[in-house]
């Protein structure tokens, strides 16, 4: 692969300390264990593993929202975004403002944000939906407003949780449509999902955890 590494994984692992019992004591749990890659500028990358592999744990990674126990994450100075299913968003609040401060958290200012606002909604197919509070969702509108923010913000690099298959067939092709917009583009996706069929259709390279 040519051009800029933008994040370098080097000789990385990651345990968890997983709580004993009253006579169990705690033990620890190596989850990733001797990672390295590089990512690059404009590439798309796919993480596939069986359940548990550590896949949404190297997200977090790259992300820089856990450090290594050992060996080294280099972020060559880029902005990184994750989107997952399980991202919060506040319930009492309507999706527009919970687009909005998704929008922030991903490092834009409200009003940058708001001018995509439109887009946001047509995208997410939510209707009036993004004036009513987001605990009136379903699950599936939950991960389409999601995606939408995530997809029309445009971080250095974009790292998506499973998100691929989120609502109806529509919405999955329309979803993989503008990810291929950013394949094209100079951004940078990582993406984990089950589907192998997908993972070969969409990226350049793939990452195959195995344990
Ligand atoms: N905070 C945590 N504390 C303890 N163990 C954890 C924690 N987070 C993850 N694990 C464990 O680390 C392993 C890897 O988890 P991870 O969520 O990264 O896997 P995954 O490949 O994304 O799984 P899935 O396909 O089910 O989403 C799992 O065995 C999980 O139980």
């Amino acid at each position: 692969m040519s051009g800029d590494a933008i994040i370098s994984l080097r000789d990385v692992g990651v345990r968890y300390k997983r709580r004993g019992g009253l006579f169990v004591p705690s033990r620890y749990y190596q989850a990733l264990e001797g990672i390295t890659f590089d990512l690059y500028r404009g590439e798309t990358l796919g993480i596939v593993g069986r359940n548990g592999a550590g896949k949404s744990t190297l997200l977090r990674l790259i992300a820089g929202i856990i450090q290594p126990d050992s060996g080294q994450v280099i972020n060559h100075g880029v902005t990184v975004s994750l989107l997952a299913l399980q991202a919060g968003f506040d319930g009492e609040l309507s999706g527009i403002d919970n687009a909005v401060i998704s929008g922030m958290l991903l490092g834009y200012s409200r009003y940058q944000v708001e001018s995509h606002l439109d887009e946001i909604a047509a995208f997410a197919e939510l209707g009036d939906f993004m004036e009513e509070p987001v605990k009136t969702y379903s699950s599936g509108m939950r991960s389409r407003l999601g995606f939408a923010v995530a997809i029309h913000m445009s971080p250095d690099v974009l790292l998506l949780d499973e998100v691929l298959s989120v609502g109806d067939q529509s919405f999955r092709q329309k979803a993989e449509k503008a990810m291929m917009k950013k394949i094209c583009s100079d951004q940078s996706v990582v993406f984990v999902s089950h589907s192998d069929e997908q993972i070969n259709r969409i990226s350049d390279r793939k990452i195959c955890l195995d344990r």
